[in-house]
């Protein structure tokens, strides 16, 4: 038997009086995948992401969170979230702050006593625990943030732009949690406006518009199988540039670099004994696939509206 999604919602809707900031959403995340739930500013995903924790109530539609509604404190109890922007009591000590949380959490006391030390080493900050809040780099209490949204050992997390004040090394490090949560088998939702990041650690995205899915799959088929392939060669021929467009068309051409669309990666290592058998020497055969950055533009930005361009920008640049 498969195991059911961890998050299923069916035409969810969800109306600010006349403003609609959900219309119709169709999620399905399934246990133990990395989402990427991204759109512009605006698109509705804080909005959704409230209405899966159960913090805000849908106008209409069907949501169901591991199985359960998020009303329900059995499931919320098993949901992790780090929101945005997360308010922190500065006067507190990091262990402090954490064990709050694990006191909210419901976490006994052994627990809490063992499991703070560990989400602390988790996340960066071992040692660090004694230390004031107040005292804390945007990056460190961002690790905090995400420390409290492990603690309670959820087995769905929401990460709202969890990467959002690291440093380069700090993101590889945040990458490299939610790989190994979801190694445990946790199933992650990600709202990111780091593309690159979205495009490396996600399994599926979804792409949102004005409080709609625009488009939705594995990472592999959202970015397309089309692909674009950059050939150097000792010399474009024309019996090698006559070669090259058996394979697909030219795309450009200039001085001994060609670019050709092929429609697999079966193609390649074909491509690379027909260059050598007619003598042609390969110094690149590389294959230029699109970037998410590119594909999100384009999605976001086709309706014209300048203002949905501007946030789009925004969003991709962010
Ligand atoms: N409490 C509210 N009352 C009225 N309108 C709201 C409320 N919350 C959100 N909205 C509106 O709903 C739309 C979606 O907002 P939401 O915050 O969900 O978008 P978002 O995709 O999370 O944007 P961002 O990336 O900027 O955080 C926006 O037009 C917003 O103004």
């Amino acid at each position: 038997m498969t195991a059911p999604p961890v998050i299923l919602t069916q035409q969810l809707r969800k109306a600010y009086g006349p403003k609609v900031a959900v219309r119709g959403l169709d999620l399905r995340v399934e246990r133990g995948e990395v989402f990427g739930f991204l759109g512009p500013n605006g698109a509705g995903k804080s909005t959704t992401v409230k209405m899966l924790l159960g913090l805000v109530r849908p106008t209409s539609g069907a949501v169901q969170v591991l199985g359960g509604s998020p009303d329900n404190p059995a499931v919320r109890a098993r949901l992790g979230f780090l929101p945005e922007q997360f308010r922190f009591q500065t006067w507190m000590t990091g262990h402090e702050f954490l064990t709050f949380h694990a006191q909210l959490a419901g976490l006994g006391r052994a627990e809490t006593r063992t499991r703070i030390p560990e989400v602390l080493e988790r996340v960066g900050l071992g040692g660090r625990g004694g230390e004031n809040l107040g005292g804390y780099s945007k990056g460190m209490l961002q690790r905090a943030g995400l420390a409290s949204a492990l603690l309670a050992r959820p087995e769905l997390v929401f990460l709202d732009e969890p990467t959002s004040a690291l440093d380069p090394i700090g993101r590889m490090e945040v990458r490299r949690i939610i790989e190994d949560l979801r190694a445990e088998g946790v199933s992650i939702f990600l709202n990111s406006h780091l593309l690159s990041e979205v495009a490396q650690v996600c399994d599926r995205v979804a792409f949102v518009r004005g409080g709609e899915v625009l488009r939705q799959g594995p990472m592999r088929e959202v970015m397309g199988s089309d692909l674009r392939v950059r050939v150097r060669v000792d010399e474009l021929t024309p019996p090698v540039l006559a070669a090259l467009t058996e394979f697909g068309p030219l795309i450009s051409q200039q001085e001994n670099t060609a670019e050709i669309g092929l429609s697999s990666e079966e193609q390649l290592p074909q491509l690379a004994h027909r260059l050598g058998d007619l003598g042609a020497a390969l110094y690149e055969l590389t294959p230029l696939r699109p970037e998410l950055e590119d594909i999100f533009l384009e999605l976001v930005g086709q309706s014209g509206d300048a203002s949905h361009a501007h946030a789009a920008q925004e969003a991709a640049h962010a």
